[in-house]
Order: C-alpha cells, then sequence, then structure tokens
C-alpha cells in the first residue's frame, strides 16, 4: 500500500520562510539569500518524509507565498498593470503582485486575496479578462522536481489543476466568463505535464477541490473536457486528481469517469463517501484514501481508520489503495515535539494531539497496520494508540458542569437586543454625538518588533508583567494621543497587548490549551497559533476590562471596547471534535456575553465584536447553510444582546463573499458593522445594497495587507461608490481591517489621508444629519 502527501507545511518550524521572506523585503538578505532559504526548507520537508517512509513525496507544494499565486506566474496569467515590472526579476514581479509595488516611481496595486474554502488560509485571487492570454513559465515547479531529485527523491509534483484555477480566479470585466478560457489554459497545463515528465516524473498531483462543491453543466463539462485533454495530449504521465474538504456527492460519477490514474478523497470530513466511491472507481484507478486529518490536530483513532479502509478490502488486494492524509497539511502545525511547556500544553492533552510531522508517521503506520490486516491486532502501535484515544474520552478534563448547566438554561430572550435598531440609534447618538461619515479604525495598531521582542521577553521571564504592563500602557496613552492629533472621532485603544486576537482571548479562557511554536501560515509571511479547545468553555476572569479603562482615561473621546466573536474563537482555533461545533460555540459565546457586559459595567460606551471568520465557516454544502447560519448568528447574538440599547454593538468582518450571507449578517443585528472592500473596489457593498440593510456600515476604504499610502482621493472615490448604493447617514470611514502588520509610517500618513477624505465628504454633505 503506497502512502503519499497532498502537501506539507513550508513556513518551517521556526517560521524560517517568513523571516527570510521579510528580511528581503526589507533589503536586508538578497534573491540568492532567499533562494537558498527556500532550499533549505524543502530539503528539510522532503527529508522528514523520507524518513519517515512516505513513499511518493509531493513537490512545488512549497511557495514564497501563496500555490495559487504561483499558478498565476506559472501560467503567465499577470494582470496587465504589471507590465512595467516584467523586466524585474521574477521574483520580485511575483511579491508585487502579492503586495503592490510603490517604488521607482511606479505605483501598482496588490491582487485580491480571499479565503482558501474554509480554512483561515488566504489566497491571492487570478485576475483574467476576455482577451485574456497564458504563457508557461515552468521554472517553479520544473526546479522543485530537479532539487527533490537530485537528493535521491523521485517527487510528485503538485499543481492546482486547470478547472479549479480559473474557478478560484476573478472576470475583471463582463461579457465572457471564466472558465471560457480553459481552451486557451489547457495547451499551457499540457506544455508543463510534458516538462515535467521529460524531467522524469512519473504522477502529478492536480487539486480539483472545486469537485465537492455543487456544480453546474457548464462546469461539469469544462471537467471533462480538461481531463480528456490532458489524458490525450501527455499519456505517459500519471495524474492524480485530489478533492478535499468535503465528500465528492453528486459528482462522485463525474470525478471517476475523468480518465485519471488516481483519485484522493477526504474520508476525515466524508467518510460516508467510501462506499459510493467504491462503487463507481473504474477498475483501472487508483483508490487514495484521505484518512489522517489534515485540518484538525487530533490523534488519528487507528482502529477506526483500519475499520473504514477495511471497506475498500478489494483495492487493498489488487494494490489499488493509497493513504494518505485529508488534504495538505498546510493547515497544521510543523511539530509538536517542539513543544515542552506544560503549563501551557498539559502532559495529558499533549499525548491527544499530533501535529504534521506526527501526522506523516500516522499515514505510515496506519498503512503498516492495515497492509497486515487482522494480524496487526496486538501491534504495540496499535495498542498505545486505543490507550491515548481512550484516555481522552474518559478524561476529568474534558468537562465543566457549571459550563453545561449554564448551557442549558440559555434563553431566546438572551439573544434578543432590548430594543429595535431605530430606538437605539437614537439613544447611542445622543450619547456619542458622533459626526456625519464618523472615522474610525478597526482595533489594532502596528505590531512592532519592539512591542513584540517585549513579549518574547515577558515570556522567557526576562522582564516583570508590571514592567511589561507598565510599556504596553505608555504604548496605548501614546496611540491615543496620535489618534486625537490625527482627527478620528472614536479611538481604539491599540490592542498592543495581544499577541493575537484569537490567541489572546484562547490564553485567557478555561478548557483552552496553546502551543510555543504551533504556527500555521494565514497568508504570505503571516502565521497564527490557533489555541485548542479540548475542553468545556469558561471565563475565570475579565479579559480586557482594565486596558480598556485605560484606554478611556487618556481622552475625553469615545473608546471602542474591542472582542473577538465566539464564531471565530471557534474557527480559528483547532476545535474538539467529540461535540458539535455548535455547542462549543455558545460555550464561548457565553463566556464573551459576560465580557460584554464587564466592559458596559465599566463604562465603555461602543464594544466590537469581531467576526472575520463567520463567511469562512459556512459549509461548502449549500444544504447545509441555514443550519450553520443560524447557530453561528445565535452565539453571536447570546454574546452581544445582553447590553443597554444606548451600548452601541459594532462588528468587523474581513475576506467575505457577503452575497450568501447577507441576511444573516443583517439577523446578528450589530449597530455598526464595518468590512473589507477596498481590494475588490467596494463590490462587496452591492449585497449590502440589494437587500437594504437598515443599520449602519463601514465599508473598509483602504487596503490593510499592502504597504501601499492610498491617496485622499481615491479614498473620497471608494466612499463615493459606497454613496452610491447606501444613504450617507447609515456610513463610517475606515479601513479594511486592523492595522497591526503595517508599519507607523505607512499608518499615519493613510490616516490622515483617510480623516481628510471623511472631512471632504462632511462639507459636500452638509445637509443630511445623521439621524
Ligand atoms: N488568528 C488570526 N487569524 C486571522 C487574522 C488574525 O489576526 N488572527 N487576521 C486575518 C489575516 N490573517 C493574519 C494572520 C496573522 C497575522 C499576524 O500578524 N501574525 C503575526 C504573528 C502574531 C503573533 O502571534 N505574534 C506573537 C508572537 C510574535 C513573535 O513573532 N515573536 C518573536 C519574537 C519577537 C521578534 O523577534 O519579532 C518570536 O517568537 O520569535 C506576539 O506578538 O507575541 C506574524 O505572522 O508575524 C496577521 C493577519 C485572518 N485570519
Ligand atoms: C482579522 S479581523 C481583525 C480585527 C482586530 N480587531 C484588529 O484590528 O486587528
Ligand atoms: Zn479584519
Amino acid at each position: 500500500m503506497k502512502t503519499h502527501l497532498l502537501g506539507f507545511p513550508r513556513i518551517g518550524a521556526a517560521r524560517e520562510i517568513k523571516k527570510a521572506c521579510e528580511q528581503y523585503w526589507r533589503g536586508k538578505i538578497t534573491l540568492p539569500d532567499l533562494a537558498e532559504a527556500g532550499k533549505r526548507q524543502k530539503r528539510y520537508n522532503w527529508q522528514l518524509q523520507q524518513e519517515a517512509g512516505i513513499d511518493l513525496i509531493p513537490c512545488n507544494d512549497f511557495s514564497l507565498y501563496d500555490q495559487v499565486l504561483d499558478m498565476v506566474l506559472i501560467t503567465g496569467a499577470v494582470p496587465e498593470r504589471y507590465g512595467a515590472l516584467e523586466s524585474l526579476p521574477e521574483t520580485d514581479l511575483y511579491f508585487a503582485m502579492a503586495r503592490g509595488y510603490q517604488q521607482n516611481g511606479l505605483d501598482v496595486t496588490a491582487m485580491e486575496m480571499t479565503k482558501w474554502f474554509d480554512t483561515n488560509y488566504h489566497y491571492i485571487v487570478p485576475e483574467f479578462t476576455a482577451a485574456q492570454s497564458f504563457r508557461l513559465r515552468p521554472h517553479k515547479p520544473l526546479e522543485e522536481f530537479l532539487e527533490a531529485k537530485e537528493l535521491g527523491i523521485a517527487a510528485k509534483p503538485v499543481l492546482i489543476g486547470p478547472v479549479s484555477f480559473l474557478l478560484l480566479g476573478k472576470e475583471k470585466e463582463g461579457g465572457f466568463h471564466r472558465l471560457d478560457l480553459l481552451d486557451r489554459l489547457l495547451p499551457v497545463y499540457s506544455e508543463l505535464l510534458q516538462r515535467l515528465a521529460e524531467a522524469g516524473a512519473d504522477w502529478v498531483q492536480l487539486d480539483e477541490p472545486f469537485l465537492v462543491t455543487a456544480l453546474d453543466q457548464h462546469t461539469k463539462k469544462a471537467f471533462q473536457t480538461a481531463y480528456t485533454y490532458l489524458k490525450e495530449q501527455v499519456p505517459a504521465l500519471k495524474l492524480l486528481l485530489a478533492t478535499y474538504f468535503e465528500g465528492l456527492h453528486e459528482n462522485t460519477s463525474l470525478a471517476c469517469s475523468l480518465g485519471i490514474d488516481a483519485l484522493h478523497i477526504d474520508l476525515v470530513r466524508a467518510p460516508g463517501q467510501l462506499k459510493q466511491v467504491l462503487n463507481r472507481l473504474p477498475a483501472s484507478v487508483i483508490l487514495s484514501a484521505g484518512i489522517v486529518d489534515g485540518r484538525n490536530i487530533w490523534k488519528n483513532d487507528f482502529a477506526r481508520s483500519l475499520t473504514l479502509l477495511s471497506e475498500a478490502e478489494q483495492l487493498k488486494t489488487e494494490g489499488r489503495l493509497w493513504i494518505a492524509p485529508s488534504c495538505s497539511l498546510l493547515h497544521v502545525p510543523f511539530d509538536l515535539e517542539l513543544e515542552s511547556d506544560t503549563r501551557t500544553l498539559p502532559e495529558a492533552v499533549k499525548n491527544w494531539i499530533a501535529f504534521a510531522k506526527q501526522k506523516v508517521r500516522e499515514v505510515a503506520t496506519i498503512a503498516s497496520l492495515a497492509s497486515r490486516g487482522d494480524h496487526a491486532g496486538n501491534d504495540p502501535e496499535l495498542l498505545e494508540n486505543r490507550h491515548c484515544i481512550e484516555e481522552r474520552r474518559n478524561s476529568s478534563l474534558i468537562t465543566n458542569q457549571h459550563v453545561q448547566q449554564a448551557l442549558a438554561s440559555v434563553s431566546v430572550e438572551m439573544t434578543i437586543r432590548n430594543q429595535p435598531f431605530r430606538q437605539r440609534k437614537q439613544l447611542q447618538q445622543e450619547k456619542l454625538k458622533l459626526p456625519l461619515f464618523p472615522t474610525t479604525t478597526i482595533g489594532s495598531f502596528p505590531q512592532t518588533k519592539e512591542i513584540r521582542e517585549l513579549r518574547s521577553r515577558l515570556n522567557q521571564g526576562a522582564i516583570s508583567r508590571q514592567e511589561y504592563t507598565a510599556i504596553i500602557r505608555a504604548k496605548t496613552a501614546d496611540l491615543i494621543r496620535k489618534q486625537e492629533e490625527i482627527g478620528l472621532d472614536v479611538l481604539v485603544h491599540g490592542e498592543f497587548e495581544r499577541n493575537d486576537m484569537v490567541q489572546y482571548f484562547g490564553e485567557q479562557l478555561e478548557g483552552f490549551a496553546f502551543t510555543q511554536n504551533g504556527w500555521v501560515q494565514s497568508y504570505g509571511s503571516r502565521a497564527v497559533k490557533p489555541p485548542l479547545i479540548f475542553g468545556d468553555v469558561s471565563r475565570p476572569r475579565p479579559m480586557t476590562v482594565e486596558m480598556a479603562g485605560f484606554a478611556m482615561q487618556q481622552t475625553s473621546k469615545p473608546v471602542k471596547g474591542m472582542l473577538t466573536g465566539p464564531v471565530t474563537i471557534l474557527q480559528w482555533s483547532f476545535v474538539r471534535d467529540d461535540q458539535p461545533r455548535e455547542e462549543t460555540a455558545f460555550q464561548i459565546a457565553l463566556a464573551i456575553r459576560k465580557e460584554v457586559l464587564d466592559l458596559e459595567r465599566s463604562g465603555v460606551p461602543l464594544i466590537q465584536i469581531d467576526e472575520p471568520a463567520l463567511r469562512e465557516g459556512l459549509p461548502l454544502r449549500r444544504e447545509q447553510w441555514k443550519s450553520y447560519l443560524d447557530w453561528a448568528v445565535n452565539a453571536f447574538r447570546l454574546a452581544s444582546s445582553g447590553v443597554d440599547a444606548s451600548t452601541q454593538v459594532h462588528t468587523h468582518m474581513c475576506y467575505s463573499e457577503f452575497n450568501d450571507i447577507i441576511e444573516a449578517i443583517g439577523k446578528m443585528d450589530a449597530d455598526v458593522i464595518t468590512i473589507e472592500t477596498s481590494r475588490s473596489q467596494m463590490e462587496l457593498l452591492e449585497a449590502f445594497a440589494g437587500f437594504a440593510y437598515p443599520n449602519e456600515i463601514g465599508p473598509g476604504i483602504y487596503d490593510i495587507h499592502s504597504p501601499r499610502i492610498p491617496a485622499e482621493k481615491e479614498m473620497e472615490a471608494l466612499m463615493d461608490k459606497a454613496l452610491d448604493v447606501i444613504p450617507a447617514e447609515q456610513l463610517w470611514v475606515n479601513p479594511d481591517c486592523g492595522l497591526k502588520t503595517r508599519d507607523w509610517p505607512e499608518t499615519e500618513a493613510a490616516l490622515r489621508n483617510m480623516v481628510s477624505a471623511a472631512r471632504k465628504l462632511r462639507a459636500r454633505y452638509a445637509s443630511v444629519s445623521r439621524m
């Protein structure tokens, strides 16, 4: 039984690639240095898999920024606005597309970024035009294949399949559908496959995750066209078609009829699909069973996996069964062995989990157990595994009676504000006296190296908690002064005390554990350390009240309290799999509700409860949407509805395709929502307009993921677009998202431009009242 992987984490155990990229961007290292860092990481990853006994090791799963952006370059789908940069080294052109380019008299915006299916990974959105042409730039995948070959590894290049590549992108003009470009794109893929075959590749993996979503006839046809063509053009190369994050459902026959050589399915998310796939899989096709969870960190239950695999006994006998993780391991941290702090990750909990390196071993072990069939019953690894699984199931660490009782007594009234929006708006305006087009920010301000080092010294015990707090307070006080001086209307405390908007809360809540090195790539060079929810969640003490109080004392302007919402905390953590997600979400909601009430009690007039992950959590299958949205919205309402009508509740979302969930956003009934809109040029607002969204909206007018400083005119123009569809008295003026990833000079310049843009608008709309 062959073992393989769809992909491996690529940022490095100590985030080596993040550091190398950021150093390169700062001009601290050269292009060859950066390439060398990449090579080292790839070599490390490959050898780790080789030592674990993985048979078919992936290549081209490495990336300096994003695998979709890699495909943009590989297929030559570089948008026209980067034309002037074509003479730069390929890597510089690549980073310009990812981050924008404001140098040498040029000023080019970055490409849009959005969520990778239902994950917290973000990809760069390909841009297509009607006259789109493609041109092969094969260097990256070819070189990676040859690098592996040099190490004696016959690797399997991983590419995004042509249909998914087009579907991931976006038409930049009307009059065509991106799938119309398939005929032009396919020759480029076929040429690339040819080149890889010539270089010695035996297998190529084509990821087509869209096969797990509902497809129209047009798209189904595109899959047939694409794979018939590629098989015809490159018959010698074996194609592994990879699907993940859901089952194939009604696309099972389609996927099985594409003439490919192997089909990968996700048996963690959708174990039930195995029977259907087995019924339809042609006799020549290999089945790759994705049996080890690539999205969560719980140890695999070997006995359960073996039972499931036994359904495919026939394939096993015929040598047509492969074992793999469910999806790329990109979404889990690198190595559990790097965790040694039992205060944050108790020994017991550590014994229940597996990170990427451990999962690679699990794959190899399951394959070996499965190949021994009945003879594996007393295998020490199997017994040890059973022991861990049972210990977790029976552990007293996971239950808290108080939490379960509190949850049982939640009533509908607790999820309803005590007055409707119209009346709340009046009361809030009387209290806050905001001008038309109030300006605010989303919460965080630059998390400088200085602040991060300070925190790292605190964690190492090099400075005391008092020293740490004193410096954080000084920074906060400075920021308040700075915001007053810039002229913002609603201030924030800046979130300097937070390592991350989810981790910070996870560290203070019970039922959570966290790691020292459990980094997972979120986008480009940015990573997160998702906390682990292993038990019932509760809040032992207030989490944010002190900092909010301190910030308020520094100013007479309103300061917004800042919390992360229950759905986002859930979505950006590794969640227990022994109870429904919604139950965990409600437990978190109760904890946040307490915090909201404590903030209100301490005099905070506006409270923002961020829910940027609400859309991301939407199931990939439409039939599951309603049930998810019902509980997700209820969790938010449970967290937010305890306050008085005069307390203004804000929420914030970024990277969202709002069309699908606009009604749910309405039902959240936040007084104000700030959203990400600038990279998509306000396109997203149409959903709000179409639905006649009644509450207030702050459409983000500058892209905080790029160091580029937007001009005042540019922001005013974006607001004008917003004003085409939303009345002035409903609008706020703010950036797309928090400013933590930015540096100070660009932040200050951009905010000044933003405030002047708001003033221009106020002058133009002088006759309009906010009420
Ligand atoms: N969880 C989560 N998901 C999210 C977002 C988010 O904010 N949080 N935002 C959206 C976009 N995604 C993002 C993800 C990460 C970051 C981000 O800035 N991450 C930081 C790390 C944040 C962090 O945990 N910082 C810690 C650890 C800092 C650190 O690197 N310390 C150094 C020492 C200090 C130094 O030398 O710099 C070390 O440990 O080596 C802290 O501040 O305490 C990074 O990659 O650089 C931003 C956006 C969507 N998803
Ligand atoms: C990813 S949403 C970020 C919201 C958070 N309040 C911040 O400003 O960073
Ligand atoms: Zn955001």
